[in-house]
């Protein structure tokens, strides 16, 4: 009877003392991780010329309304083929908003974005 209630008590403290304060420790720094992360993203901000730079298929941004996309990634999978291209380093805004683009494509270029053009 003694042995299974010391047992208990020291599965208890060890929860208490061990466990619990671990579980919480490791909780706290991946919040502040993520929190940073998105303010880097929000923050970083690119010249003409930078964004020049990366002005062919392998490696494409554009530039909508004084935002900076990556779209790389997406150049192939482009519906609208190579027109994608026309202004690859350069100001896409324009050919972005014409009329071949329906509505919901305005709201797919966020997952693109790595951040603003230095005015
Ligand atoms: C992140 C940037 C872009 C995204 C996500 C995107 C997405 C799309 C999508 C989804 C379509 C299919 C039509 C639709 O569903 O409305 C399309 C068509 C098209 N896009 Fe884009 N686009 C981008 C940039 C551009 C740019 C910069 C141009 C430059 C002119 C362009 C030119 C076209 C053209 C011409 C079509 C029509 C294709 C056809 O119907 O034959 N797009 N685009």
């Amino acid at each position: 009877m003694e042995i299974i209630l010391a047992t208990v008590v020291l599965g208890i403290l060890l929860a208490v003392f061990i466990v619990l304060p671990r579980l919480r420790s490791k909780s706290v720094p991946q919040k502040r991780k993520v929190s940073s992360n998105a303010q880097n993203k929000a923050v970083k901000s690119y010249s003409k010329a930078e964004v020049a730079r990366h002005n062919k298929r392998t490696d494409c941004w554009i530039i909508i309304k004084d935002k900076v996309f990556d779209v790389t990634s997406y150049v192939e999978e482009h519906p609208g083929g190579d027109a994608i291209l026309d202004h690859a380093g350069d100001d896409s805004t324009e050919g972005f908003y014409g009329p071949q683009h329906a509505t919901r494509v305005f709201e797919m270029i966020d997952d693109f974005c790595i951040g603003d053009l230095e005015i």
